[in-house]
């Protein structure tokens, strides 16, 4: 398969294996990799994997570990062997799980992107202020990601809000994953640190997670093609 130069990830969130591939037929490979997380993958298993690898797609498994160092390397040695693009955990696991989990793929000489996420979109301050975090998003953000970077992930999951802080913290080439992006005609739903895309890609996030606004729409490719002229205009 030839890398890919697109930035677009389209999240695959359905609950059924038939409604994932349909979406995933109206789609281009070419155009778009794909992200298959909890709700699709805890229904369907690894046969959503082969399913969309053999359709052509590039794929993130998206399912956030964040657990004990141990339990994660193993997790993350598991998706990898699936022959997924990309795995994520949780930065706030720390830096000995993640350090973990980056050590098991290179003793297995495993190349999946191995990156953190720092603080979900769906989260505001008051949101952190509940959980214990007495931050606003961007230094906790800040803080995350950097630990990521010293543990050795490929990259973080941030809102393109941070971008542009992740870009002269942790230079142009350590991944920035950015969900939450609404085109400037979406409703934010339940995202509270949404950008358009034409501004993640402005400030420098290297891949964009999008959703409801490409596969709720009635013509998922125009809609992503809507979103390619946003963002190179
Ligand atoms: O890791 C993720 O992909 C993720 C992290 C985050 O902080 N926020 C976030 O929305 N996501 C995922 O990105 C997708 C966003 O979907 P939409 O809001 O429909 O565009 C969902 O599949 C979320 O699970």
């Amino acid at each position: 398969m030839p890398r890919l130069d697109t930035p677009l990830i389209i999240a695959l969130d359905y609950p059924h294996l038939d409604q994932a591939l349909a979406m995933a037929d109206r789609l281009d490979p070419r155009r778009c990799r794909v992200k298959v997380g909890k709700e699709l993958f805890t229904r369907t298993g690894p046969q959503v994997l082969e399913a969309l690898h053999a359709r052509g797609f590039e794929v993130f498994l998206d399912l956030k570990f964040h657990d004990i160092p141990n339990t994660v390397a193993g997790a993350v040695e598991a998706a990898a062997d699936h022959g997924v693009w990309m795995v994520n955990v949780h930065a706030s696991g720390g830096r000995r799980m993640m350090e973990a989990a980056r050590e098991r793929l290179e003793k297995r000489q495993l190349t999946t992107h191995l990156i953190a996420v720092t603080v979900l979109t769906s989260m505001a301050h008051e949101d952190l202020v509940e959980v214990g975090v007495d931050a606003e998003p961007l230094p906790q953000v800040e803080r995350l990601a950097a630990l990521a970077q010293r543990s050795g992930m490929s990259g973080v999951v941030c809102s393109a809000q941070e971008t542009a802080a992740l870009r002269a913290l942790c230079g142009d080439t350590f991944m920035k994953v950015t969900p939450g992006i609404r085109p400037s005609v979406s409703n934010d739903d339940d995202q509270r640190r949404t950008q358009t895309p034409a501004r993640a890609r402005e400030a420098g996030s290297t891949h964009l997670v999008i959703g409801r606004p490409v596969t709720q729409a009635s013509e998922p490719m125009s809609a992503l093609a809507a979103i390619e002229q946003e963002m190179y205009l």
